[in-house]
């Protein structure tokens, strides 16, 4: 506002200052366009005020504006501040801000109030506090309350001049707009800061959900797919993955075996010493087992104290010798019970798909490959147990 006075409105109106007036309208209009134009979403809320007070300044010849933000406790702290002289200049780090409470000198009164405190001259004025150095006093002080959209208080704006006497009527309009738009910007900044923070918040569960989610679906897919006694894959694995198996035997033209195993006179186990030792005798059974086979090879616990298992990529010959160091090995196994050790055997079916017949129109499917692998079991059951017998082959004791 260009070298107003006192009365310098009325002088203006009386046709001296048309062309002052003019300027300052424009540059009241500028410092609002400038105030609109700031993005509510910068990082603190002091640089928001910062760059409100700096448009204030730019376009008013004012010597120094400032804000204080009000806390929970009604202390007004001085948040940022900014000099005619400083324009353009790096903030001023604030170490200890200046603090009034609410009710305290011009400041605090604007804030108590709610209305806007004018100062006209700071040397005589008692509602004025002097801090620091006095010869660095203002003359005048205009001291505005700014409020959120529901009228919480935010804080006091500060306007200050050198001169006494300086502000008039039109400072006084305009700073009351400024006011309004600063309290709308800060509100707003706040809004989408507490909008950000819930989104994240919100983000954050989500995610921990989706996390507990996929663990209990891995967790109950598992379960679907492991026998819970003995740990191995169970019959619904054997299902799932024996289609690949084949298709992989196929294209690459090798044959495999297929072995059913079948723990002899297991019902006398269970019935003599209970159904308990019975499991500990599957989970040690089931443990031998996979100790044997490979991890190209599949095992299963197929039902009962029954296991199948697939020699992947092997002949006859070789399933068998493999076949009998499994029956050797579950012969070596010994449990402890009521002073007694309990030894077991194995009865094993092998059924052999050799890589000739895997291409062939007369491939057995793989229910027609457990039965096979079924037929050979019981015969060596038949023949006294405790045998490794090939399916297609004559019966013998001997490998
Ligand atoms: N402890 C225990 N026993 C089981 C389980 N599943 C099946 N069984 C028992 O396994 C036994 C199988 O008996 P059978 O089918 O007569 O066969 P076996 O006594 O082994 O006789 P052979 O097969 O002819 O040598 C039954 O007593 C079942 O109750 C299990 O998970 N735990």
């Amino acid at each position: 506002m260009n070298q107003p006075s006192a009365n310098s409105q009325d002088v203006k109106l009386a046709g001296f200052g048309v062309q002052d007036l003019f300027v300052d309208l424009v540059n009241a209009l500028s410092a609002v366009k400038q105030l609109s134009e700031i993005d509510c979403q910068v990082d603190d809320e002091k640089t928001l005020i910062r760059q409100a007070l700096a448009s204030l300044i730019q376009y008013q010849d004012m010597e120094r504006c400032s804000f204080f933000i009000v806390d929970s406790e009604g202390l007004l702290s001085n948040v940022a501040g900014i000099s005619a002289g400083e324009l353009g200049a790096p903030e001023v780090n604030m170490d200890s801000p200046l603090r009034f409470r609410v009710g305290e000198g011009l400041i605090g009164a604007a804030a108590a109030t709610g209305v806007l405190q004018h100062c006209q001259n700071c040397h005589e004025d008692k509602r004025f506090e002097k801090t620091g150095n006095s010869k660095q006093s203002p003359g005048s002080i205009i001291s505005v309350p700014v409020f959120t959209f529901n009228r919480t208080l935010i804080g006091v704006l500060n306007v200050s001049h050198p001169q006494a006497y300086y502000f008039n009527d039109w400072h006084i309009r305009l700073l009351e707009v400024y006011k309004n738009i600063l309290g709308q910007l800060i509100t707003t900044r706040r809004l989408v800061q507490h909008m950000e923070q819930q989104i994240a918040s919100r983000t954050a569960e989500l995610e921990s959900l989706v996390a507990e989610t996929n663990q209990l679906k891995d967790h109950f897919a598992s379960m679907s797919m492991h026998d819970q006694l003995t740990g191995l894959h169970n019959r619904r694995f054997f299902y799932d993955q024996v289609e690949v198996v084949i298709a992989h035997h196929k294209r690459y033209k090798t044959g495999f075996c297929l072995l059913v195993m079948d723990i002899d006179h297991f019902k006398v186990i269970n019935d003599r010493f209970g159904h308990l030792f019975g499991d500990q005798v599957l989970t040690g059974v089931a443990k031998a087992l996979k100790r044997q086979v490979r991890n190209t090879d599949i095992l299963v616990r197929f039902g009962g104290e029954e296991f199948v298992a697939i020699f992947t990529n092997t002949r006859c010959d070789s399933g068998k010798t493999f076949a009998e160091r499994i029956r050797q090995e579950v012969k070596t196994l010994e449990w402890s019970i009521n002073q007694e050790v309990v030894n077991l055997t194995l009865s094993i079916g092998i059924y052999c798909l050799n890589s000739d017949l895997i291409q062939s129109e007369q491939a057995p499917d793989i229910d027609q490959m457990i039965n096979y692998a079924d037929a050979a079991l019981y015969q060596a059951k038949a023949s006294g147990r405790d045998k490794t017998i090939v399916f297609g082959e004559a019966c013998s004791d001997q490998l």
